[in-house]
Formats: C-alpha cells, sequence, structure tokens
C-alpha cells in the first residue's frame, strides 16, 4: 500500500510555512515589475491549452518548495500505483482506473490478474455499433420509426459527465435531440416527457448500482408512460438500454442484458464518462467525437504519467491550489469559463472535487488536522462578473480562480469573441494589478469630482489587487481538448488527495442522507401525526401533512 504521509509533517511544510509569511509581504504588481521573464516562467504549454499560472502569489521558491512537497508525500509512487491498478481505493477494496477506458495504448492495464482492456474495448465497439444504428436511423423504435430523442436517466456521476461534455460539444451535436432527467422532483421527468414522442424515444438508464432511488424511481415512470402512451412490453427492448455495473438489477427491471452497456466496480461514478456512462455523448455527437474526448484524456493522461512535476500540468495546479487552501486558507475556488457552452462545467467538478476530497479522516483513519477539499463554484463568464466578481474584486474572501477560455469560437457572429475575450484578459490583470488610492484619485480628479467628494469615494473605489488567478487559454474547445481539461482537473484532484493523506475514490459521506430518507419515506405514506424525529423534522414533517392533505 502507498505510504501515508502527513504532510504537515513534511521539511517542504516547515519551509514552507516559514515561506508564506515572506510571499504575504509581496504584492503580484510588483514581482511581475521585477521580473521580465514572469510570464514565461510561470507559464506550460501541452498541446493546444496553455497554463499561465504567472498571476499566482508564488515565487521560484514557492514553487520549488511545492514541488519538494510532492515528493516528500511519494506522489510520484502514488501515480505509478493507480497506473498500475492497485487497489487505492482501499475503503472499497478497487483499483481507480477511468485512465483504463481511455487507454489508446497496447499496454496491459490487470486487476486481479485479468488484462482488462479487452473488456474495455469490448464495450466501445458495442457502444460504437449501437451509436451508429441510432444516428443513422437503422435502429427503429417499436412503430418502425427512427429514434429522434435520447432521454438519459441518471444523476450524479451518471448525469453531470454526459450533461457537461454534451453541452461543452454542442456545436458538434447531430440531428438526435438529448434530455436529461435526473431529480427525484417529478417536475423533472414530467417536463421531459411532454417533449418527447413514445415511438422515437430512446431512454438511456444510467446507473452503475443501478440501485440509486432517483434514478431507479425516473426510470420506471419513463417505463410506464411509454407502456400506457403506446409503447408494448415487447417493444421495451427497443427503446430501453442500461449503462451499469449490475447485469442482474438490469435484467430484473426487465432490460434485456443485449441492449446493457456494463462498466466496473473500478470506475468511479464522478469519474465514469468515459466509460459507457458516456453513451448518450457518443449519441448525441457521434462515436468518432467521443473517441476524440478519451484521445484527449489519454494524451494528458501519459502527460501526467510522465512530466517532471514542474513541467505537469495537473500537478501545478494542485500544488497552487493547496498553496491557497492550506497556508492562505481559502475555503473556495472558482472555476469561470468564459465559453457558454461550458456552462456545466464548475457544475461537473463540484461532484468531482468534492465529492473526491470532501472528507475529514486521512488514510490511517484519524481525524486530519488540517484542510482538505475546497468548495468548488464557478459560473462562465462574463455572466459571473454581473453577479459575485464584486466579492472576488473587494471582498474580505480570498478566491483563487481559474479563468479558461477559448482562443477560437465555434460561433463567429460579429465582434462577440473579441468582447468576450477583451474580458477574460482584463479580469486577471484587474485581480493581478488592483487599483491604488492614488489611482483612484487622479481618476476622480479628472473627472472633475471636488476635493470632498474624492475624499468621501476613494475608499470604495480601491482595489486590493494580488488576487490569484489561473489562465487557462485553448485554442479551440474540440472532443480533444475537452477530453485533455477534464483529465487535467481530475488528475489534480488526485494529486491534491494524496498530498491531503486521504481516499479521494469513496464517498461514504452520501449514504447518511440515503439511510435516513429510507427511514422517512415510510412515515409520509399516512397523514398521522409522527414524533420519532427531533423537534425540528417532526415539525417539519407534520406540516407537510398537514398542508398535503390541504392540495387533496
Ligand atoms: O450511478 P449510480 O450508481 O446511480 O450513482 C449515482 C451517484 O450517486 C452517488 O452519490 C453515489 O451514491 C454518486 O457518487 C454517483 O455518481
Amino acid at each position: 500500500m502507498l505510504p501515508k504521509i502527513n504532510f504537515t509533517e513534511t521539511q517542504a511544510y516547515q519551509y514552507l510555512t516559514d515561506h508564506f509569511i515572506e510571499v504575504s509581504n509581496q504584492h503580484l504588481r510588483s514581482l511581475f515589475a521585477e521580473d521580465s521573464e514572469r510570464f514565461n516562467k510561470f507559464s506550460l504549454q501541452f498541446n493546444d491549452i496553455l497554463l499561465d499560472y504567472s498571476k499566482n502569489r508564488i515565487s521560484d521558491k514557492t514553487m520549488a518548495l511545492l514541488t519538494q512537497l510532492a515528493k516528500e508525500c511519494n506522489l510520484k509512487e502514488a501515480i505509478d500505483a493507480m497506473f498500475a491498478a492497485e487497489p487505492i481505493n482501499e475503503t472499497e477494496g478497487r483499483a481507480v482506473l477511468h485512465i483504463a477506458l481511455r487507454n489508446q495504448g497496447n499496454e496491459r492495464i490487470v486487476v486481479d490478474g485479468v488484462d482488462v482492456m479487452p473488456d474495455v474495448k469490448a464495450v466501445l465497439d458495442k457502444m460504437e455499433m449501437f451509436c451508429n444504428s441510432v444516428i443513422s436511423g437503422e435502429w427503429k423504435g417499436y412503430s418502425g420509426k427512427a429514434i429522434t430523442d435520447i432521454v438519459n436517466i441518471g444523476i450524479g456521476g451518471s448525469d453531470l459527465g454526459p450533461v457537461m461534455v454534451y453541452e461543452s460539444l454542442k456545436a458538434y451535436r447531430n440531428h438526435l435531440s438529448l434530455h436529461f432527467v435526473s431529480n427525484v422532483d417529478g417536475t423533472h421527468i414530467a417536463e421531459t416527457l411532454k417533449k418527447v414522442n413514445p415511438e422515437t424515444t430512446l431512454f438511456l438508464i444510467a446507473s452503475k448500482t443501478f440501485t440509486t432511488q432517483e434514478t431507479m424511481a425516473n426510470a420506471h415512470s419513463a417505463r410506464a408512460w411509454f407502456l400506457n402512451n403506446g409503447g408494448a412490453q415487447e417493444g421495451v427492448a427497443k427503446h430501453f438500454a442500461a449503462l451499469s455495473t449490475n447485469a442482474k438489477a438490469v435484467s430484473e427491471f426487465g432490460i434485456d442484458t443485449k441492449n446493457m452497456f456494463g462498466f466496473w466496480d473500478w470506475v468511479g461514478g464522478r469519474y465514469s464518462l468515459w466509460s459507457a456512462i458516456g453513451t448518450s455523448i457518443a449519441l448525441g455527437i457521434g462515436f468518432d467525437n467521443f473517441k476524440a474526448l478519451l484521445k484527449g484524456a489519454h494524451e494528458m493522461d501519459k502527460h501526467f504519467r510522465k512530466a517532471e512535476f514542474e513541467q505537469n500540468m495537473p500537478v501545478i495546479l494542485a500544488l497552487l491550489g493547496i498553496w491557497y487552501n492550506n497556508f492562505f486558507e481559502a475555503e473556495s475556488h472558482a472555476i469561470l469559463p468564459y465559453d457558454q457552452y461550458m456552462h456545466r462545467f464548475a457544475a461537473y467538478f463540484q461532484q468531482g472535487d468534492m465529492e473526491s476530497n470532501g472528507k475529514n479522516v486521512d488514510r490511517n483513519g484519524e481525524a486530519v488536522n488540517y484542510q482538505t477539499g475546497p468548495v468548488i463554484w464557478g459560473e462562465p463568464g462574463t455572466n459571473g462578473q454581473h453577479a459575485f466578481y464584486q466579492l472576488i474584486h473587494q471582498g474580505t474572501k480570498l478566491i483563487p480562480c481559474d479563468f479558461i477560455a477559448p482562443a477560437q469560437s465555434h460561433n463567429k457572429i460579429g465582434s462577440h469573441h473579441t468582447l468576450l475575450l477583451s474580458n477574460f484578459f482584463a479580469q486577471t490583470e484587474a485581480l493581478m494589478n488592483g487599483k491604488t488610492y492614488e489611482e483612484v484619485v487622479a481618476e476622480l480628479k479628472t473627472s472633475g469630482k471636488s476635493e470632498a467628494e474624492i475624499e468621501k469615494l476613494a475608499p470604495f473605489k480601491v482595489f486590493e489587487g494580488n488576487r490569484p488567478t489561473n489562465s487557462i487559454l485553448v485554442k479551440k474547445i474540440t472532443p480533444e481538448t475537452l477530453g485533455a481539461l477534464i483529465a487535467m482537473y481530475e488528475h489534480k484532484i488526485f494529486v491534491q488527495g494524496i498530498i491531503w493523506n486521504i481516499f479521494s475514490f469513496d464517498q461514504w459521506g452520501v449514504e447518511l442522507g440515503k439511510q435516513l430518507a429510507n427511514k422517512i419515506l415510510p412515515e409520509l405514506e399516512s397523514d398521522t401525526k409522527i414524533d420519532s424525529h427531533d423537534a425540528s423534522t417532526n415539525g417539519l414533517i407534520n406540516q407537510y401533512k398537514s398542508w398535503r392533505r390541504d392540495s387533496k
């Protein structure tokens, strides 16, 4: 098993603690003024992705110490262990092999003595045949019509990845209409079913376990709707497919397992879009584009595995995140894609990052005595600028931000892309430089304000600056570059988990809520008052019952 180091006991951590005081007294404005090579020194290009991390509160010494921290935490050994299919997901006794799903090489990846690659390729081949059949119109529904609509029913990793990728690559979509149902709130499935025709709709029941309450409720409602609206039982096989690891549960639901696309327990839900869970993506953008997505991720996997830490994009992003999280006490991290198609990118990494590293027990089973995973949030630019940038610029909280933008737009309309990119460049410059009191006063003077007005207004118009950002400029968001970007963030999360000495690939924290919901559910069947919980839960449930009675 991997050595389990408490990073706060490393020499690097001690040095970084001292170094932090030094850095705290520096301003990025002066660091740039003193070093004309700062951009060249702290930026990195990999294929069509440029990572500019020069607007971070770092120096050569910072990066050297952070890299030393990674080495003292045996990061290289941990990376090798993952790629060697070791059971690094120790609490579930599983390997962590989303890298196998996109492995384009011929190397074997052996789990329990068996090379998994033949099975991975077999599922991809089956997905390709299925997708081509549906997209071409060869696959017919029960009344002999071609499929026009795909409804993916899944939640968490069985929804967020497909949604994010399909939306991000909408420029590549074909004639099929894709719909995604995830919430158990009946509104989600009801509103979707209003839009589709049972004769020409294909439902994908996406669930690694095929037991998730929301997904099974939505799947049963979809099947009931199908059977009550012209579909017959024998038609289910033409209109329902399953994406799961649980063949028994799929068969019990009534889906023919030849319409099942399997994957394996060494695929984490939040890392599963590369697997059969990605079938909706492949249907929506075509299998060749899905393969390009896998290829892009594989290229990033090779980079992550081989590049020296100093030249390694995921490692650099991870170390910078630790610098702010554990030394500057930043509690969140914003992901701000300047690309409307990528509007679900931050949401995807809310699960990816927070379900991986939102842990408070270390790999020795001890409570941690340091901060672990940050709160991940974000919205596309430029919209965020009109919503929460006030706090990022002038608030009391330090919010490290990743700004992402494509140099080329898929939609060449007017000067929109130039306007978008001008904001992308300006925001990180403003966050870095700020605006001094003297600059504010000079501006107010020029605008003709009186001395009294200047004295009153100036304090509110000062920008501290020195607010850290990463700029990730991508030549164009294509299946390949998107695949690389996603893999880059996946490996960043992995690196941070290793340094925080936590298990990033289980998710025990989602179980308690489910357990209690299953306990409460039968109590909601009747209208009788309950008193089996705390006063708050009892009060809420009884009020719900009272108001529910009014609706009967
Ligand atoms: O794919 P499934 O098994 O239906 O799980 C859905 C989601 O539920 C979880 O919260 C685990 O219970 C996420 O980890 C997972 O992606």
